[in-house]
This record gives structure tokens, sequence and C-alpha cells, in this order.
């Protein structure tokens, strides 16, 4: 699976090691940036390029860190077919792939530690949606809920 990795400052701390997990899970990163520490650099960049990424097919999921992860996420969602959630807990991390179909997990590198990075990455990344029946149907309305306006 091809997985988009982002961050901007705020995240840069973790990201080279968030990269390096999901290589040691036989995924391929698609990395886009930031490439080196800039304390002026905006999140909401890294959040389009994620979810362009997504959007045109290149990556099937990303993985979007900032300080708190709380900006990045608020920015990816703005964009279509972008299911972005910041997690702290690993139930959620794959619970949120499972039944919400998140394609997108925003990580907080100022609020947790890199172990605990490291485990959310994991249970996200290997997590498949059910494709139970109500699932489908909830993801349905949250569709719909994108093209209301
Ligand atoms: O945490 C963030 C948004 O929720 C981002 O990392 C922001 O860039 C954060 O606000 C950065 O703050 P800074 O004072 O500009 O470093």
């Amino acid at each position: 699976m091809k997985i988009a990795i982002a961050c901007d400052h705020g995240g840069f701390p973790l990201k080279d090691q968030m990269k390096q997990v999901i290589e040691s899970m036989g995924h391929e990163v698609v990395d886009l940036g930031a490439h080196e520490y800039d304390k002026h650099d905006d999140y909401p960049d890294f959040a389009r390029y994620i979810g362009t990424a997504i959007q045109h097919g290149n990556a099937e999921k990303g993985v979007l860190l900032c300080g708190s992860g709380v900006g990045a996420c608020i920015a990816a969602n703005k964009m279509d077919g972008i299911r972005a959630s910041v997690c702290h807990d690993v139930y959620s991390a794959h619970q949120g792939v499972e039944h919400d179909a998140m394609n997108v997990l925003c990580l907080g590198s100022r609020i947790i530690g890199p172990q605990l990075a490291e485990d959310l990455v994991r249970a996200f990344v290997a997590a498949e949606f059910s494709g139970e029946e109500r699932h489908e149907r909830r993801l349905e309305k949250v569709n719909a809920l994108e093209n209301a306006g």
C-alpha cells in the first residue's frame, strides 16, 4: 500500500521515525515534506498535499503531523473524500478505519511521545474498513453531509 506522510514544523520531530515505521510494515511511503525544519511553514499546505495525494490515488492513506494534530485535521477534513482524525489511543486509530473509513491519521508531535505515535501508526496502517452494512450506511450519510455544502 502507498501511504503519504507530511508534517509542518510542529510535527517535524516525529516524521522520519513514523516514515520508518510504515516502511518496516512493508508499505511504500510517499514523503510530501516538510523536508527540513522551517518554523514559518503552515500546516494547511501539508494537509493539502496529503489530501491531494489521496484524491488523485497516489496514496491510499495518509499520516499528517503537526504540533497538536488539530489544525492539520481541521484543514484535511475540508477536502472532498478526506476523513481525518486526531488519535491519541490505539483503539481509535484502528476503529476509525474499521468503522469510519478514516483515511488520514493526524498526530500531535507536541502531545504524544514516539512510542505511542508508533503504536498509533501501526494500528492505523494495519486496519481495514469492515464494509459492514451499518458502517456503509453511515459513511453514505457522512458523504451526503460533505455534498450538502
Ligand atoms: O499544532 C498545530 C496546529 O494545530 C501546528 O503545528 C501549528 O503550526 C502550531 O500552531 C504551530 O505553532 P507555532 O507557534 O507557529 O510553532
